[in-house]
């Protein structure tokens, strides 16, 4: 059997790499101190084989999901045992590379009351959650509504004689539908619904509602709750519990409502706080910030496997050089490739960039400072949008960059995209997040000779000299120039976000003329992202990156600046700044940049450090050694466990015995 030479072509492609591997790896981590934690809870979980991820693909429901909660369980355990920090344990849940009920219960359950439970409310309910004496999901979604939170139908009216609230489901559609976590292992759901009393509808609050007993965890009396069903693809995102809930008039005590915000007394008045009530949508903007480091991690893993493959995978040749050539030297592959690997980096150096955003938000909300949080919606709504749209298209990319094997699961990367491909829709369809975005811009634009552009909007205070000032780009290398590029990105969103404000300005400001326009705001909602993007990683780059790395990251950089130019050519060219002229000089820079990657590819990837019990991908192997494990790998498939297939004495011996002709058949 032939090896496909994988071991000796990656080794050499290691030995091509002009850049420090060791510091780019910390550099990717965040820092020493979580390369460190990283390399171990990698390695812990990759020698444990309860966080085996074999056959994943192939477990019916039943036993996936069973499966899950025995990780789930185990990784509790350990945590608990091995005394592991929050840092430690959120690594090690990150390896173990399955969504489950944990996600919610830490992710959007404790983060929902903390930013919505009143100091008492959390000293109750925290201690609960932190030693999971119980589980918390976050039920907001019903059947009928989940982009428009305001239409949710869930009612919770409260009772002053009893002092309690009376949850209801009145409809088909108010049932609570897609949490996860809430189809079998919530004991509590965080859920959202209209409060209303004295018969008055205040809209949508907050409540703690037990759902199931902590003595045998059956559902409470008067709640139905179960699993929503199988989801897109094999394993993938099936290992969670998404689940639906009813209430018919359950009953919780007054206390249960979230009150941080507002208050109902126990006469029944209803008080609202001076703070805003975005507040209460706080563990949205926690997530979706968390989505795109999220995103980057993803779109690395893809990108690792089909740049080693594309390194291992040889195909035709020519009459220059002996043997056939490695796909990655063919300038198609390359151009399809290198800016999915440029854009992994990018979104790592904008993931931390918006972790500093998120703790500086949360800081001035505790010192009662709402100015930037429209600011900071803004950018994470639409970040979250952008990347994970180019992520979850990146991954199917990488899928057909790996030609055939690509395909298969042995691959890794049908998995990988079937677990992440539902990050464009929860958390706020990326389309209707766009349109947030969109909303922002047009208030900012119509603000801006009073109130001055502020973070990411600042370039906004500039539009008059944006919308004047053309390119001044006549040579390639005028592009190698970040304030040349970033003044064209600047540039192109301020006049696309004009363009369209301008439009409904000389409307009616009917909602039918904002309807009429939104393709046109969600594209310059991109355009500004795209913007952010740019800006943050070149940002980024010019403060304190390790000298040893930093000649790649600029190449990655102009890489990732480049695509964005010319996949979106003709958004910069209908706006008039840039020329076709100025657009092929940045082709031809483009080209240079795929030149000075090639050498480094290998080991760029290399550099996210996934190991590849991780990675879970024959073709993305460190070793290269494709051939031999997809071969290995086909006696793993159920359907060879026999060498005769199940089914052939019913179905198929007839069929290769009857030796007659089909009576009508004309063959
Ligand atoms: C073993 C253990 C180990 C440990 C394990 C560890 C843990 C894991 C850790 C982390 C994992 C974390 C999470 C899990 C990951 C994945 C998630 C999986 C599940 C997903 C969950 C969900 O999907 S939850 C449901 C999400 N739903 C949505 O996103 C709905 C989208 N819709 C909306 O956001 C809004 O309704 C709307 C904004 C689109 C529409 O609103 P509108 O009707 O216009 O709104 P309002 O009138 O309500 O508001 C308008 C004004 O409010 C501003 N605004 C809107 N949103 C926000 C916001 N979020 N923040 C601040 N401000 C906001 C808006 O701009 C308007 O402002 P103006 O009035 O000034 O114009
Ligand atoms: C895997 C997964 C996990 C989830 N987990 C949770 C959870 O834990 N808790 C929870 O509460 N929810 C959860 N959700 C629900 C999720 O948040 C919603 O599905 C999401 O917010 C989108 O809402 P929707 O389904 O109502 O889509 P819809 O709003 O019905 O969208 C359908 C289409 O209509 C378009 N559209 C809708 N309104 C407009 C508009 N005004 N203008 C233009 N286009 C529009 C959208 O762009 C989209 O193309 C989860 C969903 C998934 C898939």
């Amino acid at each position: 059997m032939q090896d496909g030479n994988g071991l000796d072509h990656l080794a050499g492609e290691r030995a091509m790499a002009q850049f420090d591997l060791q510091a780019m790896k910390v550099y990717l981590a965040g820092g020493q101190r979580e390369y460190e934690i990283s390399t171990k809870m990698a390695q812990l979980v990759a020698n444990d084989p309860v966080f085996s991820k074999e056959d994943r693909v192939r477990l019916a429901r039943k036993d996936l999901y069973k499966n899950s909660l025995r990780k789930a369980g185990h990784a509790w355990k350990t945590i608990l045992e091995k005394g592991l920090s929050e840092v430690e344990g959120l690594k090690l849940r990150h390896f173990v590379d399955e969504p489950t009920y944990t996600d919610l219960h830490w992710g959007m359950f404790i983060p929902a009351i903390k930013g919505q439970g009143t100091e008492e409310q959390q000293h109750k309910w925290l201690p609960l959650a932190y030693k999971m004496a119980i589980i918390g999901c976050y039920a907001q979604t019903e059947l009928g509504h989940g982009s428009n939170v305001q239409g949710l139908e869930t009612t919770a009216t409260f009772d002053p004689t009893t002092d309690e609230f009376i949850m209801h489901s009145p409809t088909v559609t108010s049932t609570k539908w897609w949490p996860g976590g809430l189809g079998k292992a919530s004991t509590h759901a965080l859920v959202y619904a209209r409060l209303i009393t004295d018969k008055k509808d205040h809209g949508i609050h907050a409540f703690i509602a037990p759902i199931r007993s902590l003595e045998d965890h059956t559902p409470l009396p008067n709640v139905t709750v179960g699993d929503i069903g199988v989801k897109f693809g094999n394993g993938g995102y099936n290992t969670m519990d998404n689940g639906f809930l009813r209430f018919d008039h359950v009953r919780i005590p007054r206390e249960n409502m979230l009150m941080r915000l507002a208050t109902v007394t126990k006469d029944g008045k209803y008080v609202r706080s001076n703070k805003p009530r975005q507040l209460g949508y706080g563990a949205m903007v926690f997530v979706r910030q968390g989505i795109v480091i999220d995103a980057s991690i993803y779109l690395s893993r893809a990108v690792t496997i089909a740049v080693r493959y594309s390194a291992v995978r040889r195909q035709f040749g020519n009459k220059d050089e002996p043997g056939e050539l490695q796909v990655i030297q063919y300038r198609t592959q390359q151009s399809r490739l290198f800016p999915l690997l440029a854009t992994a980096y990018a979104y790592r150096a904008v993931g931390f960039w918006m972790k500093s955003l998120y703790a500086d938000v949360m800081k001035r909300l505790n010192d009662n400072d709402f100015s930037t949080l429209p600011e900071v919606h803004a950018c994470t709504a639409g970040l979250k949008s952008i990347t994970t749209s180019v992520t979850a298209d990146g991954i199917e990319e990488c899928r057909k960059l790996c030609g055939g094997h690509g395909f298969l699961c042995a691959s890794g990367l049908p998995e990988l995209y079937a677990a992440y491909v539902p990050a464009c829709t929860y958390e706020g369809d990326n389309t209707i997040l766009l349109l947030q975005v969109a909303r922002f811009l047009l208030k900012t634009l119509s603000q801006v000779s009073k109130v001055r552009p502020v973070g990411t909007a600042a370039y906004l205070g500039n539009i008059k000299q944006l919308s004047t000032q053309n390119c001044k780009v006549s040579q390639g290398h005028d592009w190698l120039n970040t304030s040349v590029l970033l003044e064209a990105f600047e540039a192109r969103s301020a006049r696309q976000a004009a363009a369209v404000a301008l439009r409904l300005a000389k409307g009616s400001g009917s909602e039918a003329e904002f309807q009429e326009n939104t393709p046109e705001l969600v594209e310059s909602a991109r355009a500004h992202c795209q913007l952010i993007l740019v800006s943050k990683f070149i940002e980024q780059l010019q403060t304190g990156t390790p000298e040893g790395i930093r000649k790649q990251l600029e190449v990655l950089c102009y890489t990732y600046a480049f695509s964005q130019l010319i996949d979106n050519a003709g958004d910069f060219l209908a706006t008039g700044y840039v020329t076709g002229n100025q657009i092929a000089l940045a082709k031809e820079e483009l080209k240079h940049m795929f030149d000075k990657i090639r050498p480094n590819a290998v080991a760029l990837v290399d550099a996210f450090d996934h190991t590849d019990d991780y990675l879970g991908s024959a073709l993305g192997r460190y070793d290269g050694d494709v051939y031999t494990h997809l071969y290995k790998g086909a006696f793993k498939e159920s359907l060879n466990d026999t060498v005769v297939v199940d089914g052939y004495e019913e179905y198929l011996k007839p069929v290769l015995t009857q030796n007659l002709w089909a009576p009508h058949s004309k063959l």
